[in-house]
């Protein structure tokens, strides 16, 4: 339940005055923000708190999160000269990544920590649009137009996201989620030929480590088979597609995480007990299921109902 802790009021006493940016370079408000939701929730594992574009800044991208606005970039990189100047990530620009992932896994205990990064589309719409973007316009242009210069970028990009992975599983990160988001913005034959390899690639080296590992994206319903040809374990599916159908598309022995639609919280306790039921009995058709929303919980979202949603979860799906 990504930005779970984002309604609760614990979380917006804690960031007031603290710039998101700020708050995620922070191990002491890391560990706190990361812990509030499994506090308040009893969710069975934590989401490390940090941002897709915390590696990004790290490597010296100037860049914002705007809060209702989302990411912003100061000056889009849309030329080569530009994409050289993405360098490589070394441990030693996050240290306040693995502090927190260190003790997060002490106050953890046996519950899981899940790590994660954002996918290489979805960061080259951010790095290229110079923001959150509707139809990713100057992104495709790139990547329709100079082939040579988006390769170098994804190569780029997914170096930055497996290093920003691999800092989180070495401090003891449990699990790692992509979240290439926005993919579901591209058509199969697109996705298959500038994005696949790479995210291909990620989950391939990943495989040396033993944590499961969650590929995650919105809008992919048309997707799923090549997004699970990329390799990770779980495929995360939004609430656009059936989990049952879901199992149709996607590689054999692959589990789905997922889906009810976040906004179902906003109607009467009954229709959420229906829809979420409905979530478990399709979600029984795959091959391992972990129950989640199909995106980031909605930030006027009643924690109460979120409270109560876990407490239903748990005991439909005890024993
Ligand atoms: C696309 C994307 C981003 N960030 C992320 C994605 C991929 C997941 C997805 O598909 O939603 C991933 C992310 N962002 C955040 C987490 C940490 C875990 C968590 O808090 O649950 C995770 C896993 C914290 C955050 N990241 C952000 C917040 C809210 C900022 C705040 O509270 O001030 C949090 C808790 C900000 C952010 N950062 C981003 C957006 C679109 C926004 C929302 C802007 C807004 O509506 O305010 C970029």
């Amino acid at each position: 339940m990504r930005q779970a802790g984002r309604s609760l009021p614990e979380y917006r006493k804690l960031r007031e005055g603290v710039a998101m940016l700020d708050a995620c370079a922070r191990p002491d408000m890391i560990v706190e923000i990361t812990l509030q939701p499994v506090r308040r929730y009893g969710v069975d594992a934590a989401i490390f708190f940090s941002d897709i574009m915390v590696p990004l800044k790290a490597v010296g991208v100037d860049l914002d999160i705007k809060p209702g606005v989302g990411p912003v970039v100061a000056a889009p990189v849309r030329g080569p000269d530009d994409v050289r100047r993405l360098r490589d990530l070394e441990p030693d620009d996050v240290p306040y990544v693995t502090e927190a992932v260190g003790e997060l896994v002490g106050e953890l205990g046996d519950r899981p920590l899940i790590g994660f990064a954002g996918g290489p589309f979805t960061l080259a719409s951010y790095l290229i649009e110079g923001g959150p973007s509707r139809h990713h316009e100057h992104t495709k242009a790139l990547m329709y137009g100079e082939p040579a210069l988006w390769a170098e970028l994804m190569r780029r990009l997914s170096a930055i996201t497996l290093e920003f992975l691999r800092v989180q599983i070495a401090a003891g990160a449990s699990a790692v989620q992509l979240f290439d988001s926005w993919v579901g913005a591209l058509s199969p034959e697109d996705y298959r030929t500038s994005v696949l390899p790479y995210t291909q690639q990620i989950f391939a080296r990943l495989a040396e480590y033993d944590v499961p590992r969650i590929h995650f994206g919105v809008g992919t319903g048309e997707l799923l088979g090549l997004l699970s040809q990329a390799g990770a374990d779980v495929v995360g599916v939004d609430w656009r597609v059936p989990l049952d159908r879901a199992v149709q598309r996607v590689q054999p022995d692959t589990a789905l995480q997922g889906n009810l639609d976040p906004a179902v919280l906003f109607a009467s306790w009954r229709v959420v007990a229906e829809r979420t039921d409905d979530v478990l009995a399709r979600a029984e058709a795959a091959d391992g299921h972990v129950f989640n929303l199909g995106h980031g919980v909605l930030p006027t979202t009643d924690p109460a109902v979120l409270e109560r949603l876990v407490e239903y979860v748990h005991t439909r799906t005890a024993g």
